[in-house]
């Protein structure tokens, strides 16, 4: 038997039948077969695939019949399947994958992975037979949005452990990497027209942890990058709270005209803008201009939370005049759900955060034609400690275990939010308490492919006791890849 059949691929697939005696033997011969729009996924694919084999996989013109192995077909996948789903048949003469976009082959390379030996993840060649699970699959994605958020801000991650971080989401089906550039504790995005942002706001972290930024080249590195994983980043510069390190890297911020001390601590809502002052929304314009130039992504987050020190009236005054500026850089505005009080745009997305299960103003804007984007921080929040003796995490929100994590539903989790009005689902990780990659991990898995799951697959396949076995059988992978998870009681794992 294999590993994983076509059935325990996590995310949960729309349709699957096994076919034990259709499993498929990867050889020394095998080739990848793709029309030269799918030639990058067919890069891609083959790039997963060689180093554990050995084989050489040559990426061959569609037309080629000749040898058997995986062939990536481009087109006529169906209406059903959309722009991200996939068709996969694992037969014992070849595989195929079909989808109408590259991005669905994409989503359907992440599945077709699961069915090989986790060995396959390895980076020296292995000495063993390399089956593939038999079978059909036919799938795509109940929600558009499905993403995950680092905190930049709080502790700077390189942007080698931002990259590890998209391959690992990416094999998920996670599609948006929220990128939290800017708190009070570090700015971590450099904009020409104000350096000291960077170069001051940029220097330190919490607990005065080494500090860092991105240069706006390294920016579109990652950009690049996780677009390359088909993953949108979605870059987010929090106001008008959150921003003491901007207005601790110029005075002129500030309504004194005086510079504030750098904050290493972990308080929140204590910051604001200076509402009154006009150089506010010269700063604010500037930032987004360089930001819109330098995001190919639709979406710019304004972030818009825990606005405490800004009076209702002046937080309204700033949206007023900030909320034009996206559009006239061409970007559509996401930002925290705090912002529904300001009557954003329809094309805005709140995120919903708070882990109550009602918000008259939430639902109102959903009523007006905003698509909530659901991360309730008792739910999706990856920063929340799994138990109260967790080493890393804030438990502000509770504890949330990986049970807690999965069992929900965003389609009914928000009185007066229907399925129909939400954008999709996102995984924060808030980065307080988290330093490294492994500590990242620890928060991230095994409660980032729940969410993902969420995300993609069917609310009648979602089933606590099916999925923990499936997660289970992904240990195996996330052992050979390093990922430092978490091994909760509440799974058998392998
Ligand atoms: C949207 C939001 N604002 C707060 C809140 O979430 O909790 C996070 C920690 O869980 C914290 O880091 C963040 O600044």
């Amino acid at each position: 038997t294999t590993e994983r059949a076509v059935t325990e691929i996590v995310p949960v697939p729309v349709e699957a039948k096994p076919d034990p005696g259709a499993n498929f033997r990867l050889t020394a011969d095998s080739v990848i077969r793709a029309e030269h729009q799918a030639q990058d996924v067919a890069k891609y694919l083959g790039g997963l695939l060689r180093p554990a084999t050995g084989f050489p996989l040559p990426v061959v013109e569609r037309h080629d019949k000749g040898k058997r192995g995986i062939t990536l077909d481009l087109g006529d996948a169906g209406p059903r399947i959309g722009d991200e789903g996939y068709r996969l048949t694992v037969a014992k003469d070849g595989i195929t994958l079909r989808a109408n976009t590259t991005a669905g082959l994409f989503g359907g390379v992440q599945s077709l992975r699961q069915l090989f030996p986790a060995d396959i993840n390895k980076t020296t060649v292995q000495k063993r037979d390399w089956t593939v699970s038999g079978g059909k699959v036919l799938d795509y994605p109940r929600f558009k949005q499905r993403g995950a958020m680092l905190d930049v801000a709080r502790h700077f991650f390189t942007p080698d452990q931002v990259k590890r971080y998209i391959d690992q989401i990416a094999q998920y089906k996670i599609n948006t990497l929220h990128l939290h550039l800017t708190d009070d504790q570090g700015w971590r995005i450099e904009i020409k027209s104000w350096p000291k942002l960077a170069e001051i706001g940029g220097k330190t972290a919490v607990g005065g942890d080494p500090g860092g930024y991105y240069t706006q080249e390294q920016y579109k590195d990652i950009v690049k990058y996780a677009a390359s994983r088909h993953i949108t980043v979605v870059p987010e510069v929090d106001m008008p709270g959150h921003t003491n390190a901007a207005q601790a890297s110029y005075g002129e911020l500030n309504c004194d005209g005086k510079p504030v001390p750098p904050r290493t601590d972990i308080e929140v809502g204590y910051s604001s803008l200076c509402i009154a002052k006009p150089i506010t929304y010269k700063f604010v314009e500037d930032v987004i201009r360089e930001l819109a130039a330098m995001t190919p992504g639709p979406y710019l987050h304004i972030g818009g939370d825990e606005a405490h020190a800004t009076t209702p009236a002046d937080y309204k005054t700033f949206f007023d005049k900030v909320t034009p500026m996206l559009a006239t850089y061409d970007k559509k505005m996401q930002g925290w759900h705090n912002v529904v009080v300001t009557n954003p745009p329809t094309s805005a997305i709140p995120q919903y955060w708070d882990p109550k299960n009602s918000n008259a103003d939430v639902a109102a804007a959903a009523a007006r034609g905003n698509k909530i984007l659901m991360s309730p921080a008792n739910k999706a929040y990856l920063d929340m400690k799994y138990h109260k003796d967790s080493p890393l995490g804030l438990h502000w929100a509770g504890y949330v275990e990986v049970k807690d994590s999965y069992n929900w539903d965003p389609a009914t989790y928000l009185q007066g939010v229907t399925e129909k009005q939400l954008a999709g689902v996102e995984a924060p990780l808030w980065s307080e308490t988290i330093r490294t990659s492994a500590d990242i991990e620890f928060m991230a898995f095994p409660r980032l492919p729940g969410i993902a799951e969420i995300g993609w697959s069917p609310a009648a396949t979602h089933n606590w006791d099916n999925y923990r076995t499936r997660l289970a059988k992904q240990s195996p992978i996330w052992t050979v890849q390093g990922i430092n998870f978490y091994r909760s009681p509440q799974v058998d794992w392998k």
